[in-house]
């Protein structure tokens, strides 16, 4: 078995009184996508921090590429994780291609990179201005660029499509895909729960510090029992009358069905010539995740 990239193990953070991270445990694969979702104060940015090594673990045990992040060797580690912040800010008076040479150099990152990551974020017409003209989504697209050089192993990615416009956040995402064929693990931490499901491999859903939910989206789908919703076209007068299908909770031509009792719903729905259209409607991220804040119980151990 390969080791993981991201290791916790029972790992606590504490501010004084408040504990802003409570028993998490999280074991990260090589080119394993996570979502990490929690409402403001959940405790993501606490965990992402100490991932980085910035904050210290109050207790539990943390591995990142196999060293603790805390340890003098990991600061030749850094190199590999790329790290976008929640609120980007840069020099302002720097120009795009200056700000990105400058952490290009950091990172001892080939300088042709940094014309490449322009390129692929957008930026290239505008990497001679400085960057107190750019817009928010223009600062966006530069922080992207910054946490993408030298091809991280490791990617932390604090709300990456605050600010994008929708071409840019779909192309933000197929830079994620791409990544992840090429075998980087990321973290992706969202608010803007449309868009990201098929992105990520599995969702840790953390609320006031401890972890509620975590799985593949399959895992917690089944787990939380939402039903699942057919939606028909052609047969509005056989879902009142056919007892196989009145059992089912109806809202006019849609039925509401247990993920188990789905293929039978869907075969009786086919025998009738009449049906014109079907549509099969799983619950979405945002559904598990309202699901799970309400009815969630903290869960412990190795995830
Ligand atoms: N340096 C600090 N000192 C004291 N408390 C802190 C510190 N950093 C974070 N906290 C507290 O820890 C809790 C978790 O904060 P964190 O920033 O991790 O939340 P978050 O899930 O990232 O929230 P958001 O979605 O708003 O970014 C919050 O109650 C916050 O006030």
């Amino acid at each position: 078995m390969t080791a993981s990239i991201v290791s916790m193990t029972n790992v606590s953070k504490y501010f004084q009184q408040l504990k802003a991270l409570n028993n998490v445990s999280l074991q990260l694969a090589e080119g394993e996508v996570l979502g990490l979702f929690g409402h403001n104060g959940a405790g993501k940015t606490t965990m992402m921090k100490l991932i980085l090594g910035i904050e210290k673990a109050t207790t539990g045990e943390l591995a990142i590429f196999g060293r603790d992040p805390q340890s003098k060797q990991a600061w030749q580690d850094r190199r590999h994780i790329g790290y976008l912040p929640e609120n980007v800010s840069f020099y302002d008076h720097l120009t795009g291609v200056e700000v990105l040479s400058y952490f290009a150099k950091l990172k001892s990152v080939p300088r042709r990179q940094v014309a490449e990551l322009l390129e692929l974020v957008g930026l290239t017409h505008a990497m001679q201005r400085k960057v107190k003209t750019y817009s928010k989504g223009m600062r966006q697209r530069l922080g992207l660029a910054q946490a993408f050089l030298g091809e991280p192993k490791l990617l932390l990615l604090d709300e990456p499509t605050v600010g994008l416009d929708p071409t840019a956040t779909q192309e933000f995402y197929h830079s994620v895909d791409r990544l992840k064929q090429r075998g980087a693990s990321i973290i992706l931490c969202s608010h803007a729960l449309p868009g990201v499901e098929q992105h990520i491999g599995r969702a840790m859903i953390l609320s006031g510090g401890q972890v509620i939910a975590m799985g593949s989206l399959a895992q917690l789908r089944a787990q939380a029992s939402l039903p699942v919703v057919i939606h028909t076209l052609g047969i509005t007068e056989q879902l009142n009358s056919d007892p196989l299908l009145t059992c089912y909770k109806s809202c006019k031509d849609s039925l509401h069905v247990q993920e188990n009792e789905k293929m039978a719903a869907l075969k009786q729905i086919m025998s009738y010539d009449s049906v014109v259209d079907v549509r099969v409607e799983t619950a979405s991220l945002e559904q598990l995740y309202q699901y799970y804040l309400a009815n969630g119980t903290p869960i412990q151990g190795t995830a």
